[in-house]
């Protein structure tokens, strides 16, 4: 069985070492951490097969595990990746903005290739990765607009410096419209799917972000539309929020649960 190690005990990662706990997932769950110690005991206590809370991040890949997970935020990415990888570790990314950071992406792609290790990046939040991944030398254009109601957005650095004020938004309300690069550092925790859809076709600089705010909304919806000499494609996706975090959507947890499971399986694999 597949030893995994846990870097972030948040929305995703509690559901996600569930998911182990019951045997959806078949692996051990041998060693977790949270920069919170209180979220680490908080999920640990939830488990009927406890692993380890580790002291520190490093900690983790330094123990005999196959995988470490990573569910807790961009700068754990940057902290953290390549000493999993120098440890001949695979890894799996939910803060996939960090790979927007051109020296991050080509540190930890060169370390894969060294040390013959995977990264894995699950589609997270949206569907239709498969597609863009085929026609990625025929694309022209590719656009996201993401609407969610203007308490899943809080807290984004996009706020330090404008003048919006989210409490006042009565409609919905373009708050955002500039490059996948852009988006990712100012609303980092809000829209590495722009992250993944870049990386996965265009790239960062050509992908057009718009972020909506819609008091009325009780979704975070993900609109991506892409064109180019294969024809066009236009995808909808209308997540219900996670009930713990706002922000985060029930299938980019459902996303994680299901790239772990098929990494612990040996299985039959469908789809590109
Ligand atoms: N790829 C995708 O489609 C999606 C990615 N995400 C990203 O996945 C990550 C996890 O999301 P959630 O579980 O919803 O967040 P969360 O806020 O519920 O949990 C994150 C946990 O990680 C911990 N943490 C943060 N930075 C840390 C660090 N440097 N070292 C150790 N622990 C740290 C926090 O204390 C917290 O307990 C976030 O970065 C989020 O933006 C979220 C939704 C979709
Ligand atoms: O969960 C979502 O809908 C999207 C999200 O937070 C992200 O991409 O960071």
């Amino acid at each position: 069985m597949k030893r995994i190690g846990l870097l972030g005990c948040g929305a995703i990662g509690t559901q996600i070492a569930l998911a182990i706990d019951s045997g959806r997932i078949p692996g051990t769950l041998t060693h977790v951490y949270d920069a919170s110690k209180e979220k680490a005991s908080e999920l640990v206590s939830k488990l009927n097969s406890k692993p380890e809370i580790v002291e520190n991040s490093h900690l983790l890949s330094s123990h005999s595990v196959n995988i470490i997970v990573e569910a807790a935020s961009q700068d754990a990415v940057k902290d953290v990746g390549l000493s999993v990888l120098q440890n001949k570790r695979d890894l799996m990314i939910m803060s996939v903005g960090a790979l927007l950071d051109e020296s991050i992406y080509d540190i930890l792609s060169d370390a894969c290739d060294h040390f013959k290790k995977t990264i894995y990046l699950p589609s997270g939040a949206i569907a239709g990765l498969d597609g863009i991944k085929s026609v990625k030398d025929e694309l022209e254009s590719v656009s996201i607009t993401t609407t969610k109601h203007p308490r899943s957005l809080k807290g984004a650095k996009f706020f330090e410096t404008s003048q919006i004020d989210l409490n006042a938004i009565s409609s919905p309300t373009k708050i955002f419209e500039g490059s996948a690069k852009e988006a990712v550092s100012l609303f980092p925790a809000n829209i590495n799917v722009a992250a993944l859809l870049s990386l996965s076709g265009i790239g960062s600089e050509k992908t057009i972000v718009k972020i909506i705010a819609d008091p009325n909304t009780d979704k975070n919806t993900h609109h991506i539309e892409a064109a180019g000499k294969f024809g066009k494609m236009d995808f909808t996706i209308e997540n219900f929020p996670d009930s713990n975090n706002p922000k985060t959507s029930r299938l980019a947890i459902l996303s994680a649960i299901e790239t772990l499971r098929k990494y612990c399986s040996d299985d039959i694999q469908i789809g590109t």
